[in-house]
């Protein structure tokens, strides 16, 4: 059986509207292994949450498919949990309330003891103890988002789906999530699939980066791998890691120039999208990962 990643994105595009209107991406093909921390970069307007909604279930693509664990996607599941940039809680729910209707909907047999002793775990470690019983109204901003991050651990999905979940967030909570959520997915190695438009963030966070082109027709044109551990990334001086401005370089040099001209590039040099280049910044560039052949759904095209 080949190797397929825990998450493998298949030949996947969407177009919106009639027949015939061009697509927003096509034919994107990338893989998140289990325990990898993956962010997304692109324009806005490439297709990104997109991408992430067909991820999630809540979206269809036009073509190709996404498969966890070895099936195809075809709709919501608690095994995938979403974090939005604004925060979804249910306002009449207190921070207990509300991640224990999580952790009720995916474990229905347990008693309401064991679902709130499973909840206020989570409630710890994104260090909310104390606030249980204030509902979102009487949070601050990263507040309610560490109830957001907390109920989607809570369930213990097999990956972590985040939109931008920092952006609402002033610069001082945004930092301290940011570690608390690098520490957290480190800790229970959590697979994680991240939108972020902030290039530090992606080289704080992320094990990999994949590059989006501008769309529409938008496409992978190359998947960064973070030359740093992840022990070796903090966000106060992850300036003087030896290889941050090499990486750092790279994906400015691609949002700034190369994500427009992307064509160029493929005209010059050819292009597999299929198999996607691994680059090192800093370092030479690596072998691809071996082509996967698509599990024939006979469903889409
Ligand atoms: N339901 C929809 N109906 C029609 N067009 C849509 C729909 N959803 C998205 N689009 C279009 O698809 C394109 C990609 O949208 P998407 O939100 O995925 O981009 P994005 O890369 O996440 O952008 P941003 O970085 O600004 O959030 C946009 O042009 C958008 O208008």
């Amino acid at each position: 059986m080949e190797n397929r990643p825990l998450i493998s994105v298949e030949g996947l595009a969407r177009c919106f509207g009639e027949t015939g209107q061009p697509a927003v991406f096509e034919d994107i093909w990338f893989g998140v292994d289990k325990g990898e921390f993956c962010c997304l970069i692109g324009h806005s307007g490439c297709g990104k949450t997109t991408i992430l909604n067909v991820l999630a279930g809540l979206d269809s693509p036009s073509g190709g498919a996404v498969i966890v664990d070895n099936r195809e996607i075809d709709g919501p599941s608690l095994d995938r949990a979403v974090i939005f940039q604004g925060h979804a809680l249910l306002p009449w729910m207190t921070v207990m309330g509300n991640i224990a209707f999580a952790v009720s909907s995916r474990w229905p047999k347990w008693d309401r003891a064991k679902v709130q002793e499973h909840a206020r775990k989570f409630i710890e470690l994104v260090g909310l103890a104390g606030a249980e019983s204030k509902r979102p109204a009487q949070l601050s901003g990263g507040m309610k988002q560490r109830v957001g991050i907390a109920r989607a651990l809570s369930i213990q999905p097999k990956m972590l789906l985040m939109d931008e979940p920092f952006s609402a967030l002033d610069a001082l909570t945004r930092g301290m999530l940011q570690d608390e959520v690098l520490r957290i997915c480190a800790d229970t190695q959590q697979t994680v699939f991240m939108i972020t438009h902030d290039v530090d963030e992606a080289i704080l966070l992320a094990d990999k980066i994949v590059l989006m082109t501008n769309g529409p027709g938008a496409r992978i044109a190359e998947i960064v791998v973070n030359t740093m551990p992840k022990n070796e990334r903090h966000r106060n001086d992850l300036h003087r890691h030896p290889q941050y401005y090499a990486i750092r370089n790279h994906l400015v040099e691609f949002l700034v120039n190369r994500s427009k001209a992307f064509d160029k590039e493929i005209a010059e040099h050819g292009f597999d999208p299929r198999r996607p280049k691994l680059v090192k910044p800093g370092l030479s560039a690596v072998n691809p990962p071996a082509e996967i052949v698509p599990l024939t759904t006979g469903r889409r095209q």
